[in-house]
């Protein structure tokens, strides 16, 4: 891989901070008196310990000393002592075992631990994409990405996805506008960056099968494209008896793709916990941005995280998982039957196989944004378009998301029966 020719302007001209640099220098030499770095003295911080009970008995302690620790900076990629880094690797060897893992040291498997998956992604995007640049993206594509995108002054290129996610076929017949081999030529536009969402989509739910990633990377191979899969719900697929389905990162053999990963379904959306992985020539774009920016994430944060797994292990965050993925198949399949309950016949729609939100399209329906932004808001329910997903601005859409993390049985209920009365008395409207 020619990692070089994927990094901006930006990121290529981003150098190791010389304080960050004696950060990374005291952590890995504990022996040294270092009177380099600006760190406050712990002995004025107000906090001297904690205690965080867990659900299932456990409890996360940090005495005076560690207080020291968990109190004080720590290095831009993640902890090292107590080790969030040990335990991502642990859990990408258990479930992606990437093949750039096998590589030599300076283009092997590398992560970067970030504030949540979106402050990682937005810092790969800068890594990736300079002004001008077409820019591959699922559509309709997560609101949030959009909103990293759109300012960066690049055109973005909708790639047409259906109940499977990503259509291959759709991926093939926008770049055949290019040639292949214009990915050698620097001059060329043709696109560099694909951004996807593997598994339990946002906002329509879908997981790509096996076979679609398999077609899907090999046209990246042929374009030479770097792949984006942001993946925060991989474990919240509901085929619980099964392993999930793979990621790009299981496949990737050529160092092509950058994983991001969130806690945030898992563990926790607040404590802003999610890292980036992929071949270390990426990575490291990614800790000298991470110098500049943050400085780095929570080490109080990563300390908890780190220690709950370390008494867990990893059958415990598996049996967590499973937890996680029975709540949301059970609150899934609520929302299918007052779907059905109340919508058939107005409204069809894909069961998702994962995730947290049903993508619905309205029959009859061009476009649902007045519906949703004025009808359905009368009625007190608050939904999202499907126009807020759409990556070319302005364009309609007959869908809308509905996430069905949060609401009672009741309350999807009464949803779905106000959601009709907008809908029919939108309906009549037109028939007037
Ligand atoms: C595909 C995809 N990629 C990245 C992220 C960010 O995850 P994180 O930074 O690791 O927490 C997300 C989170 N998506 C949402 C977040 C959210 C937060 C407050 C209120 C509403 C929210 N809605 O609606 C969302 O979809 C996502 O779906």
């Amino acid at each position: 891989m020619n990692f070089s020719r994927f990094i901006s302007r930006v990121s290529a001209a981003r150098k190791e901070s010389p304080i960050r640099e004696t950060t990374r220098i005291k952590l890995q030499n504990p022996e040294v008196i270092s009177l380099a770095g600006g760190y406050p003295n712990p002995a004025m911080f107000p906090f001297q310990s904690a205690e965080i009970k867990t659900r299932d008995g456990l409890k996360v302690q940090f005495n005076e000393e560690d207080m020291k620790t968990a109190l004080q900076y720590s290095a831009s990629q993640g902890n090292r002592a107590p080790d969030l880094l040990k335990w991502v690797k642990k859990l990408h060897v258990k479930y992606h075992n990437p093949p750039i893992m096998k590589n030599e040291e300076n283009e092997g498997f590398a992560a970067c631990v970030s504030c949540g998956s979106q402050d990682g992604l937005i810092k790969v995007f800068e890594m990736l994409v300079n002004p001008g640049d077409n820019v591959l993206l699922d559509d309709p594509c997560y609101s949030g990405t959009l909103a990293m995108v759109k300012p960066m002054d690049c055109n973005l290129i909708p790639v047409t996805t259906d109940h499977h996610g990503l259509q291959p076929n759709s991926l093939l017949s926008v770049l055949e506008k290019w040639k292949p081999e214009s990915s050698h030529d620097p001059k060329s536009d043709i696109p560099r960056v694909l951004y996807t969402i593997p598994n339990c989509g946002n906002p329509t739910g879908a997981t790509q099968t096996l076979e679609r990633k398999k077609e899907i990377y090999a046209i990246a191979q042929k374009y030479d494209l770097v792949i984006v899969e942001d993946d925060p719900y991989f474990f919240l697929q509901f085929n619980v008896s099964e392993t999930p389905s793979p990621s790009y990162q299981a496949i990737d053999v050529d160092g092509r793709v950058i994983r991001c990963d969130s806690m945030s379904k898992v563990m926790s959306s607040g404590l802003r916990i999610g890292w980036i992985s992929g071949a270390y020539p990426f990575i490291q774009r990614l800790i000298l941005h991470q110098q500049a920016s943050i400085l780095h994430t929570s080490t109080f944060v990563q300390m908890t995280i780190s220690r709950l797994l370390d008494q867990w292990g990893l059958e415990g965050f598996e049996n967590h998982t499973k937890n996680v993925q029975k709540f949301y198949k059970e609150r899934r399949d609520a929302m299918i039957k007052y779907a059905t309950k109340w919508l058939t016949g107005l409204a069809e729609w894909a069961e998702p196989e994962g995730g947290m939100f049903l993508w619905i399209k309205l029959i009859g329906v061009d476009d649902t944004t007045l519906l949703i932004k004025k009808k359905a808001l009368e009625k007190k329910v608050l939904l999202l378009p499907g126009s807020a997903f759409g990556v070319v601005e302005g364009t309609s859409s007959s869908f809308c998301r509905v996430s069905y993390s949060f609401a009672t049985d009741e309350e999807m209920d009464e949803v779905s029966r106000l959601f009709v009365c907008s809908i029919v008395v939108k309906s009549t409207v037109v028939q007037v």
